[in-house]
């Protein structure tokens, strides 16, 4: 069995004999084993949903999947049936192997999870990260810098960056004296970028793969998973204790840390332990799950100002007019309609999490006349939501003014949001603080850069291909683009911005 919950399907549990929703057609034991899809499964699902419906159920090796492939399913399921669908699987490679177990968002829905999502929540939520906007307008304004002196590396300079700003909210830490733990979360996250959807690992069909040792030839994963569960210690640790430390002499910044710290109760306390460790994991998670899915973010738009220059023509003369000569502050965003369908349409074009991430059904369930298993693994596929032609006409174009109506945001049309962060209760808690980011960062990059495709020996302009990545964060492949200052003016504008934070 896959999972250590609930993978046998409980005949008494389906007294009405409803009938299983439709599916490929599976083998006896094996199921859909051969035709389950581990190569961006969100483009072969949504093949299956012309196939087969927009709700599809299939089995591997006992273990049932249900895809839901549009928002009617995925409002039903996860937001009307929230008790049942916020569980999630557990995967041997992540949660056993690579040691993501203190991540709540990876944790099985219950009290563990829940108090550690409260305590994030409450640092998180929409009325208070407006907290953080200073941290940010200084981060965005310092990514402009790095960008003007080196723009060749500005991959680099989008995950300092975004990095250096989580780090001091949750925190209150420099990057520069934390480049090493930067560096750690990076490399764990990979891990869980290539292990978070079901099926990537073999030993997650056969959990039995566990007790292959290092040495044997072909377990290179047994080696990577043991790196990442290192790493992982270090990262939920490190920065704790190092706040913990500065607090007691005194030294530590008022940031996300420090505030949590203080409400432990009584250290004298037996639960008090218990009270730190869900605190430290609750801020190490604002460190890891934020990093990569906003690179993503930031990187995404990239390529789409590169391969649409009519677009960033468009953001950019909005900009200009609001601004007239300096940079963006978060007080402007009300009179940025075309930069706010911009953010929209970023979160919808190339989604980070295509396929959210996996919830688990806690019972057997009956729905619109047929039977869902107990333990079933539930994925909603924001691709296919965020892609469906009657909702977003030509998805497959960068197109901001598809939200846009007489030059105001069109509350008629679907926002990405419904699907880019996921699903009912387990929906990401860091949304706030990331359309925050993505706004800081994108608009001091339009108001002063202008984005361009890489040249040829010729000096044509290259054509870049919107490639992402598999996994359950993707990226965009790697592409070629040029950075340049707008003009002489923009260029002071860059480098007069430290004095002005
Ligand atoms: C573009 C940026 C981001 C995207 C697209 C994104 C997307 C997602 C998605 C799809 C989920 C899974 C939801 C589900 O299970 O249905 C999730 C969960 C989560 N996200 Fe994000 N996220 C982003 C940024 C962030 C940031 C900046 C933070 C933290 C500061 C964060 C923290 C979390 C956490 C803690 C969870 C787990 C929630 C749970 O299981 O209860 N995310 N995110």
């Amino acid at each position: 069995a896959w999972f250590t919950h609930g993978c046998i399907q409980e005949r008494r549990e389906n007294p009405n004999s409803l009938p299983l929703p439709p599916g490929p057609k599976g083998y006896p034991i094996i199921g859909s084993f051969f035709s389950f899809p581990t190569y961006k499964a969100w483009l072969e699902y949504d093949k299956w949903f012309k196939i087969h419906g927009d709700m599809i159920y299939f089995t591997v090796f006992g273990q049932g999947f249900l895809v839901l492939g549009n928002i009617k399913r995925v409002y039903d399921i996860f937001e009307r049936r929230s008790s049942n669908y916020s569980d999630r699987p557990r995967l041997v490679m992540l949660n056993e192997m690579m040691g993501w177990d203190y991540i709540f968002g990876l944790q099985r829905y219950g009290t563990w999870w829940r108090r550690r999502r409260r305590q994030f929540h409450d640092h998180f939520h929409p009325n208070v990260v407006n907290r953080y906007h200073p941290i940010q307008i200084d981060a965005a304004r310092a990514f402009d810098r790095s960008v003007l002196e080196s723009p060749e590396r500005y991959k680099q300079h989008i995950r300092y960056t975004f990095a250096d700003s989580i780090l001091k909210a949750v925190y209150g830490m420099d990057v520069k004296e934390n480049e090493t733990y930067v560096g750690h979360a990076g490399t764990t996250t990979e891990g869980l970028a290539s292990a978070g959807n079901p099926g990537s690992f073999l030993v997650d069909v056969f959990p039995v793969m566990k007790i292959i040792p290092e040495w044997f030839p072909g377990a290179e994963w047994k080696r990577k998973a043991n790196e990442w569960r290192y790493l992982n210690s270090i990262v939920a640790n490190s920065l704790w204790n190092s706040v913990k430390e500065q607090m007691k002499a005194g030294t530590a910044k008022p940031c996300i840390a420090t505030a949590m710290m203080a409400s432990i109760p009584d250290s004298e306390s037996p639960a008090s332990k218990e009270e730190e460790l869900v605190r430290r994991d609750a801020c190490a998670v604002g460190f890891l799950a934020g990093a990569d899915t906003t690179i993503s973010s930031v990187t995404s738009f990239f390529m789409a100002m590169a391969i649409y220059p009519d677009v960033q023509k468009k953001a950019q003369a909005e900009l200009d007019r609001v601004l007239s000569g300096r940079l963006p502050e978060f007080n402007d965003r009300p009179s940025l309609p075309y930069i706010n369908a911009l953010l929209k349409e970023s979160g919808r074009w190339q989604p980070v999490a295509p396929l959210a991430i996996a919830h688990m059904a806690t019972n057997a369930d009956e729905y619109d006349g047929l039977y869902i298993p107990k333990g079933t693994c539930v994925i909603g596929n924001a691709w296919s939501i965020l892609h469906d032609p009657e909702i977003y006409e030509d998805p497959f174009i960068f197109n901001p003014d598809r939200f846009l109506k007489n030059g105001e945001i069109d509350s008629s049309v679907q926002d990405p949001n419904v699907a880019s962060f996921g699903f009912g209760r387990r929906i990401c808690p860091g949304r706030f603080f990331s359309d925050a980011a993505l706004f800081s960062t994108m608009t001091h990059v339009l108001a002063v850069f202008d984005i361009k495709p890489s040249l040829d020996d010729n000096g044509k302009e290259i054509k870049i291909k919107p490639n992402m990545t598999n996994g359950l964060l993707s990226y965009p492949e790697p592409f070629g683009c040029r950075i340049i200052p707008r003009s002489k003016e923009a260029e002071r504008l860059i480098r007069n911005s430290g004095l002005m934070t």
